[in-house]
């Protein structure tokens, strides 16, 4: 790995306004290797520029002289309060981005008031996240082959009080990852993966039986991350899950599948209020928070610009993105006429 640049810990973050900024000045901050492994998306990027820009192409229709002055960003998500409907998203390998890795992750969550979900490939244990945190944390899965050592990990995060299960579905294999692959991907020597031991290289598939298995002795609330199916999420509803991530993965995985704010809509008529929708894909500003709230999600997840935050900033640099987003929806809800989060309908798209 090339060196940290010196003075990592304590940049100035104060010219950086927006999520945007935070992706252009990580190329500063990080190993090329590292920034290609975050910023790229599979095949021909396809996805990764439609979750953009769709979210971009839909527009909004505000209502005037509404009382805004008492805003409320808050949300129950399986019985937690939460702040603002904006969690960090499970990102792999935060030490090859900063060299706190997770623990810089989690005190950003704190200052952020933001739930974190955990990545089952965290470069920091379980146990030591928790030990630091002051918001509530998920925990990601990636079912291994081994089902053994899966129940172990899945029982070893509920007793360190992980208060949910987001079992990542999209991933039977990685998908074509031509710009990881050009720049040689390969984690350096000291940054391990504590809970997964190596790569994920899974030969067993995992399937809807697996998802009955881990319910069977889960205690705590199970979602399926990656559903971008209507058909999919019917059967998430009656395999009597807690909850989804619509989710492409970030574009990361099929090319060609569409952006995650336009499969919402037809899963949202789908699950009909059975269940809590979260999306993820591409949110980078206040408006776009609205904009997958109004079309049926309770809350949505972020990943690159928490990746971004972290390598510009450690903690600080994660919390400023958060925070940065928090303000942005806050103005958003207040310039739509949209005190309340429930307030939020489809009445505020432009149709
Ligand atoms: C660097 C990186 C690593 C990721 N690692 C994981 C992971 O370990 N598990 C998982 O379920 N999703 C992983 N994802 C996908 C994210 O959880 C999320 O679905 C996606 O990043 C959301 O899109 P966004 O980056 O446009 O916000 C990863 C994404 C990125 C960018
Ligand atoms: C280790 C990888 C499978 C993590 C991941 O989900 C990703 O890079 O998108």
């Amino acid at each position: 790995m090339e060196a940290i640049p010196p003075g990592a810990l304590t940049r100035d973050l104060s010219t950086l306004l927006n999520l945007f900024d935070f992706e252009e000045s990580a190329v500063d901050w990080m190993t090329k290797m590292a920034y290609e492994y975050v910023a790229s998306g599979a095949a021909d990027e396809l996805t990764l520029r439609w979750n953009r820009q769709a979210l971009d192409a839909i527009r909004l229709n505000p209502t005037v002289l509404t009382d805004v002055s008492q805003l409320d960003t808050s949300v129950s998500l399986f019985g937690t309060r939460l702040s603002h409907p904006i969690l960090i998203a499970p990102t792999a390998y935060h030490r090859l981005m900063h060299p706190e890795g997770e623990l810089a992750t989690v005190r950003g969550a704190g200052a952020a008031s933001a739930l974190y979900v955990v990545s089952s490939f965290t470069t920091t244990p379980l146990a030591e996240i928790a030990q630091r945190a002051t918001q509530p944390l998920w925990f990601q899965l990636y079912v291994r082959d081994d089902r053994a050592f899966t129940q172990n990990l899945i029982q070893e995060a509920e007793a360190l009080g992980y208060r949910a299960l987001c079992i990542t579905v999209d991933t039977p294999t990685p998908g074509v990852r031509n710009r990881e692959h050009r720049s040689h991907f390969k984690l350096p020597d000291d940054v391990r993966t504590p809970h997964m031991g190596g790569p994920l290289v899974e030969k067993k598939p995992l399937t809807w039986k697996d998802i009955e298995w881990i319910q069977s002795f889960a205690k705590t609330p199970v979602l399926l991350k990656g559903i971008l199916n209507p058909d999919d999420a019917e059967r998430a509803v009656e395999s009597g899950v807690s909850g989804i991530i619509v989710s492409n993965h970030g574009g990361r995985n099929l090319d060609t599948v569409p952006a995650t704010i336009d499969a919402l809509p037809r899963i949202t008529e789908r699950v009909d209020q059975r269940m809590p929708i979260l999306l993820d894909g591409g949110i980078r500003r206040g408006t776009d928070v609205l904009k997958a709230i109004a079309l049926g999600a309770s809350a949505v997840l972020v990943g690159k610009p928490i990746c971004f935050g972290l390598a510009c900033g450690g903690a600080e640099g994660v919390a400023k993105v958060l925070q940065i987003l928090q303000h942005e929806l806050e103005l958003a809800m207040a310039l739509t006429g949209r005190a309340t989060l429930a307030g939020i309908d489809r009445s505020v798209i432009w149709q």
